[in-house]
């Protein structure tokens, strides 16, 4: 089975916007989980732009379901992580001023700093993953951290897809089929949607997790917010 977790970055950039309360974020993730998502996501970046550190505190006591945090391992939040206890961490190698994710981790450079990272969130009880890119030279690599699972970067897959080129399927068939080898689990994100997540989930082998946010909540603005988690529902059955 594969499982939804609904990123609400955006729903706490709309309640940023006009210095309130509202939309709720609290309200809405338990809203999502009533629907039927079996998780939430939130990526707390330094400059706080959308959801606040003091969010994730906050969602720790609301969200029933999977709690994934993603974000770059600074010690600050490296410190956030292992105070809120999520149900899993997803590192994720993007830089401060970018404007959103847009690289998966070199897990061979960086090999010795993730191992460290990695032991110290999984010594915790938190289940970990390590975004890459749809390279088995970066899966591998992933292995040797200890991380328990990898979030394919689908970016690249989104954006062929939009251009008709369905073949864009082929390295992360690839990416799957070397974590599964090594004992990973296989979690995948980044501007999947409604239009193309069907073929990816048809084609990848054991694919734990899908993590969704922007799609998803610029998709409810025509279709509803509870229309459209069931959409992905039925697609990811
Ligand atoms: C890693 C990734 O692709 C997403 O988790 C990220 O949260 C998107 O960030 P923004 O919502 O800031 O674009
Ligand atoms: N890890 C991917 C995620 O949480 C949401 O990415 P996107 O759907 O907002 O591109």
């Amino acid at each position: 089975m594969t499982k939804l977790s609904v990123n609400i970055n955006k729903i706490a950039t709309l309640r940023n916007s006009r210095g309130g309360n509202v939309p709720d974020v609290l309200k809405v993730a338990k809203d999502i989980e009533s629907f039927g998502a079996q998780g939430i996501t939130i990526h707390p970046r330094p400059d706080e732009r959308h959801i606040r550190y003091q969010d994730a505190r906050d969602l720790k006591s609301v969200v029933t379901t999977e709690f994934n945090i993603e974000g770059n391992p600074i010690q600050k939040f490296i410190d956030l992580v292992l105070e809120v206890q999520p149900t899993q961490v997803t590192l994720v190698p993007d830089s401060i001023d970018a404007i959103t994710s847009n690289a998966g981790w070199d897990t061979i450079t960086h090999k010795t700093f993730l191992k460290e990272v990695i032991a110290t969130f999984k010594q915790n009880g938190i289940r970990t993953s390590i975004f890459v890119d749809a390279d088995i030279k970066m899966v591998e690599g992933a292995a040797e951290t200890g991380t328990d699972r990898i979030e394919l970067y689908t970016e690249s897959y989104a954006e062929a897809f939009s251009k008709g080129q369905t073949n864009g399927i082929l390295p992360f068939i690839k990416a799957a089929e070397a974590a599964t080898k090594s004992d990973l689990g296989i979690n995948a994100g980044h501007d999947l949607s409604l239009e193309n997540i069907k073929h990816f989930k048809e084609n990848i082998p054991n694919l734990l997790e899908v993590s969704i946010g922007h799609a998803l909540i610029c998709e409810s603005l025509y279709l509803g917010l509870e229309n459209v988690v069931n959409m992905y529902l039925n697609k990811l059955r």
